[in-house]
């Protein structure tokens, strides 16, 4: 039977549309994913009954910090945008549903409960969460465990027709994912994604085959990283509104550092230049090697990505330089 459109059987589609579209203002999480299971056909394929999904999304969505930049919106952008690089050319038939269902949840949790502080400040302050999990991938064991926690309840347990295998290796491809977003594992995992696809280029198939769970997992963990960095591949005015957002959680960290005696976190010093000067030296380092390698394992799909990405280093680059002439006039 075909899963209704509003995710529900009723004699009164309009009303309830009228009704649903609130939720989607203030329930972006709950909107974008819910519609991006509908449109994969995961509910149907899975046997997920609707109202455990809608239990487990409003959940998630109510499970987080009154944070300005690592919220509900940040993660219906991540999920929106892991969508999307599944269907990149290249790769858009190598997955199957079973990995797919992986990568959307994974997106759609990868930062839930976060508290809006960095891995380091969270060690260096000694907090319960770096105690926890010993300064290991601290955010992100914690948004994993609660991802699985909100799960236990029958009434939001959306995997609850899944077998027990099919459940572990499900668990384990989204802790794989959900772990690969901590920058500390950037290098690894940018390194180990050119070695793969150097090794792909010399078997010289046009089309990407992949056998192994770890060179599967491997592309997964990258297109998931993509996701979480890619404001800076977004339209301009989308992307300084992410920038302004991330600037206030940081300001906020600097302040809790020298309130607390500690050295301020370079990123969270308030001044006019930190704005470009770190996002053009956070580009360079981590954001574009990133993309150009995605882009390779895509081409030409992520063409206009790349282009848009030097576009808005370029106006940085432009905006520092006024600054700077400015200042030392
Ligand atoms: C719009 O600008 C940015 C947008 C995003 C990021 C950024 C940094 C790390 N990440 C990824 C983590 O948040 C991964 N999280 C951790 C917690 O666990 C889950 C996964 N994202 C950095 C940005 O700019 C730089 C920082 C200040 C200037 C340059």
């Amino acid at each position: 039977t075909p899963i209704p459109e509003l995710g529900v059987e009723t004699p009164q589609p309009e009303e309830l549309r009228v009704e649903l579209n609130p939720i989607s203002g203030e329930r972006p999480l709950t909107a974008i994913t819910y519609r991006i299971f509908q449109e994969r056909d995961l509910i149907r394929t899975f046997s997920i009954e609707p109202h455990k999904l809608l239990s487990y999304l409003f959940a998630l969505e109510d499970s987080y910090q009154q944070v300005p930049y690592h919220n509900k919106l940040h993660r219906a952008d991540v999920c929106q945008s892991m969508h999307v690089l599944l269907n990149s050319s290249g790769i858009k038939d190598v997955f199957n549903e079973f990995e797919i269902l992986a990568a959307i949840f994974a997106a759609v949790v990868h930062d839930v409960h976060h508290p809006g502080l960095t891995n380091p400040f969270l060690i260096k302050t000694k907090s319960d969460l770096a105690i926890l999990y010993n300064n290991e991938s601290v955010l992100e064991n914690h948004h994993i465990a609660v991802a699985f926690k909100l799960l236990q309840a029958d009434e939001r347990n959306i995997f609850s027709n899944l077998s027990a295998e099919q459940m572990e290796t499900l668990r384990r491809r989204v802790v794989d994912m959900v772990l690969a977003t901590d920058m500390a594992k950037h290098k690894t995992l940018l390194a180990d994604f050119q070695n793969l696809l150097e090794a792909k280029k010399m078997s010289g198939n046009d089309y990407l085959t992949l056998e192994s769970y770890d060179d599967r997992i491997l592309v997964l963990k990258n297109m998931i990283h993509c996701a979480d960095l890619s404001n800076m591949t977004k339209p301009l005015d989308t992307y300084s509104k992410w920038i302004d957002r991330l600037m206030v959680e940081f300001w906020k960290q600097g302040d809790a550092e020298r309130d607390l005696g500690l050295d301020i976190s370079p990123m969270c010093v308030r001044s006019p230049t930190t704005k470009d000067k770190h996002q053009i030296g956070f580009i360079n380092s981590f954001v574009h090697p990133l993309w150009e390698t995605w882009g390779s394992l895509v081409y030409p799909d992520a063409n206009t990505i790349l282009e848009t990405l030097a576009q808005n280093r370029e106006w940085h680059e432009a905006s520092l330089a006024a600054l700077t002439s400015s200042t030392t006039d």
